[in-house]
């Protein structure tokens, strides 16, 4: 492939969310900016599917709710608005095979276990105000914290197997990783930018309360839209050389010479990247102690929101699975009806090692029991496989494991050389959301713009 040679002052890697906001905040600032992204699309863990006259629906991050600040001032600066997603009748709860009515928020599994169960968020939440999301690492109880997993946490301190049980499902649906996976740390961590456990979990007045009309997506292409330069795209970015003053920029088919880079890649994908130099050790470990969750996230497109007739409102959690978490997904007009089904965790690792008629056929099968037979027949069947998409290899986000923050988290934002980095995962609030990939685009934009104003470095608009 024949490589090209450009400069600009600065380069963005990724033309997700939070590449753009910190492109859009530079070139604002007057700088020549460069995005190189690696997919042939911008958007990142955003994406939209066409469905035909005029309706998509989202095969990536959706939902929005309150505190999400950020991505909701940039969404209205945009001109994108929100709208409530569907929430009106009853909700199932499926605990071993048997699925019942319940209504969301109160957990009614039985008087101890109910008890058991809100005792336990409560102690989350309290824990959870004690760490400062910026620094998890300096929270009092830090190296206990970080020295266990959130699923040692529930087997000493949670009694009730029922209310284990549903703590495990919550942690499935919000973080799509199994509680053995995860540091207590960071599960507080995301819990004190993310406000509340409870806020977190749920669709009324939480995290899943609103989604964007003509999906997350359309947030993206309309911050590519607003760049002098677009987003270069099919440029995935090999090698990152740091020379003296300058940085050299190795994409495949593109060189671009610049004074500062912004890497937003999340952290798998980060560690791919060759650096020269290389990065400091305790850098390069955070990068690799950072896997990411495992979700397919799948969506059945019906003729009409059937279950509504039944006074059903597709929401469903369940521990039996595959699927562990269901929504209606229905455009707001709800038409198309369209089920949406999260399987999670352990369950998504469990349904990657099977053939794709095998995944579907698992999938109905869940819409089936919860909804009659009419879920068996979908018009369309999607699936946003997310742990087998090159330029992702996994979701929602990167989580720490066990030791990850006491031992390497003062390098998650910290620059190497004139390297900034980016990224939801590199937050303070609503880590691992596209609110957080806002505000972690803004902060490295600012960063860099500091120092470029420090050294002085003429734009290369201006030359
Ligand atoms: C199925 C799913 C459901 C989700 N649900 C929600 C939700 O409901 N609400 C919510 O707020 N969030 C949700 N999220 C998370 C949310 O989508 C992400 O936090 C957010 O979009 C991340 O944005 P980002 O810009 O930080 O990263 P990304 O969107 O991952 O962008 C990084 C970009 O870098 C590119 N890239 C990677 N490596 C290279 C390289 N070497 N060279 C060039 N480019 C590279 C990638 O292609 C990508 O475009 C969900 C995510 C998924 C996948």
């Amino acid at each position: 492939m024949a490589i090209s040679t450009e400069r600009a002052d600065v380069v963005v890697v990724g033309a997700g969310i939070s590449g753009l906001v910190a492109a859009t905040r530079l070139a604002a600032a007057g700088h020549d900016v460069r995005v190189l992204e690696a997919r042939d699309r911008v958007g990142g863990r955003t994406l939209n599917a066409d469905l035909g006259d005029g309706k998509i629906v989202e095969v990536g991050g959706q939902f929005t709710g309150p505190g999400q600040y950020a991505i909701q001032r940039v969404a209205a600066e945009l001109g994108v608005s929100t709208f409530a997603t569907h929430d009106t009748g009853a909700s199932l709860l499926e605990l071993n095979g048997r699925a019942r009515r319940w209504l969301v928020g109160r957990p009614w599994i039985g008087v101890t276990p109910t008890v058991s169960y809100l005792r336990a968020q409560r102690a989350l939440d309290r824990m959870a105000r004690r760490v400062p999301a910026e620094a998890p690492w300096l929270a009092p109880d830090a190296a206990r914290w970080d020295g266990q997993t959130l699923g040692s946490w529930l087997r000493r301190h949670v009694r009730s197997p029922r209310a284990r049980t549903l703590l495990t499902m919550a942690v499935r649906a919000v973080w799509s990783i199994e509680p053995d996976d995860v540091s207590l740390l960071h599960i507080l961590a995301c819990i004190s930018a993310g406000e509340s456990l409870r806020r977190l979990v749920s669709t009324r007045a939480g995290a899943q309360q609103d989604r964007f009309v003509g999906g997350s997506q359309r947030i993206a292409e309309l911050l590519a839209e607003r760049l002098p330069e677009p987003p270069r795209l099919g440029h995935p970015v090999r090698r990152i050389v740091q020379d003296g003053d300058r940085v050299t920029v190795h994409a495949d088919g593109l060189t671009v010479s610049t004074h500062r880079v912004v890497v937003t890649a999340p952290p798998m994908l980060a560690s791919r990247i060759d650096y020269q130099p290389a990065l400091p050790p305790g850098r390069a470990q955070l990068l690799a102690r950072t896997p990411q969750g495992t979700t397919l996230k799948c969506l059945a497109v019906y003729a009409e929101p059937f279950w509504r007739r039944t006074g059903l409102s597709g929401q469903v959690a369940s521990d039996t699975g595959p699927v562990g978490a269901a929504f209606d997904n229905s455009p707001p007009d709800g038409d198309p009806g369209i089920l949406l089904g999260f399987v999670v965790g352990g369950h998504a690792r469990r349904l990657l090692d099977l053939p794709p008629a095998d995944r579907r056929a698992a999938v109905l099968t869940c819409f089936a029991r919860w909804f009659g037979a009419e879920a068996l027949t979908p018009q369309r069947f999607l699936v946003g496989s997310w742990s087998e998409e090159e330029w992702t290899r996994g979701c929602y986000a990167g989580y720490f494991t066990p030791g990850t923050w006491t031992s390497h988290g003062p390098w998650l934002r910290r620059p190497h050389g004139r390297i900034h980095w980016a990224g939801a995962e590199t937050a303070t609030r609503w880590i691992g959301f596209m609110d957080g990939a806002v505000t972690a685009g803004e902060r490295a934009a600012g960063e860099v713009c500091a120092a470029l104003r420090a050294e002085g470095a003429v734009s290369e608009v201006a030359r």
